[in-house]
């Protein structure tokens, strides 16, 4: 049965790890008193985020069986639908696409599946840059679509450049999408009201990018070159080792690796080790403690172009205990 009021629908797309989670987890702090359903979609088959980054009581929807924007366009018109029917009205739907995502097939949904149109309408298409790494980024073909798809485009990680650069990047995000709102920020610093509840899609702008948007189905080749490697391992590893290894991997791959993160089992360590990287800049830190029962067993994905598999297998086989 449809609504009355279409459900609003934001957006949120950015190139790894560009800080889509950490808006994310401001987003829902500031609509506590709303009842939101997050969709988040992981490139990589693996759940790391949901008990990693993303800190909530609400419902956190995974995606993992694919892209988003490839082939799994299906189960999000299911979910929406299954949202629909739940007692309990939805005041608003957030989606996270995967740094890999092209957007206009996630957009396309909205639109051209009659009972998706129906019941949601999207917002708007936040795009998170990475302001200290689009210029890399750009040599990928998603990141240039994610920007040209955005009405409001966050310039992030801004303390990580100088005032020129911004500038300069103000100016080169102008000329790839002059419709777009910029904001610049530091961990999504800005305020709420500036993105929820503007209703600043605009249709004619994304037809604009993409004139068949409404015409035919999208069908999103990925480049090959970037890949996504899980390993996990159930004994546990040697912090000495593990710091090692990632100093050499941040040093010799940090240029390739476009994300990393993950969760460890230290051996004689209570509490679980959890890190994440982009490129040269990492950070690891002590997580929860491993409760009662539950098993503990490390899980790291690493994304990026010209990943060598065995190597990186290898390196992790290196840092056990
Ligand atoms: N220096 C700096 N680091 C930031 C900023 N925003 C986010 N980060 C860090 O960048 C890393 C990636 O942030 P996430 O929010 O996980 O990025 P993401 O886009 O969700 O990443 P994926 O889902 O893996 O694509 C984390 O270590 C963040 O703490 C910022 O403004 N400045």
């Amino acid at each position: 049965m449809s609504q009355k009021t279409p459900i609003p629908v934001t957006i949120l797309t950015g190139f790894l790890g560009a800080g889509k989670t950490t808006l994310l987890n401001k987003l829902l702090h500031d609509l506590s008193d709303q009842k939101v359903a997050v969709i988040i979609n992981e490139f990589g088959d693996t759940s790391i985020d949901s008990h990693l980054v993303v800190s909530t009581k609400e419902e956190i929807i995974e995606i993992n069986s694919g892209c988003i924007c490839c082939n799994v366009r299906g189960d999000l018109i299911n979910l929406l639908d299954n949202l629909m029917k739940q007692e309990d009205k939805l005041d608003r739907v957030v989606i996270e696409t995967t740094g890999m995502a092209n957007p206009a097939p996630v957009i396309q949904t909205f639109l051209m599946d009659e009972k998706t149109a129906d019941s949601f309408e999207i917002d708007s298409v936040i795009t998170m840059v990475d302001a200290k790494h689009i210029g890399q980024h750009l040599q990928e073909e998603e990141p240039a679509q994610q920007i040209a798809f955005a009405d409001v485009l966050l310039v992030n990680k801004t303390d990580l450049i100088s005032e020129a650069e911004k500038r300069e990047l103000e100016q080169q995000l102008l000329q790839m999408n002059p419709n777009a709102k910029q904001f610049h920020t530091t961990y999504g610093n800005v305020e709420t009201k500036d993105l929820i509840g503007k209703k600043s899609f605009d249709l004619d702008h994304a037809l604009n990018i993409d004139p068949n948007l409404l015409k035919e189905t999208h069908h999103h080749h990925h480049n090959h070159q970037v890949t996504s490697f899980v390993f996990q391992e159930d004994r546990p590893l040697d912090l000495d080792k593990v710091n090692k290894w990632f100093a050499y991997l941040v040093r010799i791959k940090g240029e390739s690796l476009y994300r990393y993160k993950g969760v460890l089992s230290i051996k004689q360590l209570d509490k679980k080790v959890v890190f994440q990287g982009v490129h040269m800049l990492f950070a690891g830190t002590e997580g929860d403690i491993w409760k009662k029962g539950e098993k503990r067993q490390s899980e790291v994905v690493f994304i990026g172009k010209h990943l060598d598999q065995e190597e990186l297998e290898k390196g992790f086989q290196y840092c056990l205990a």
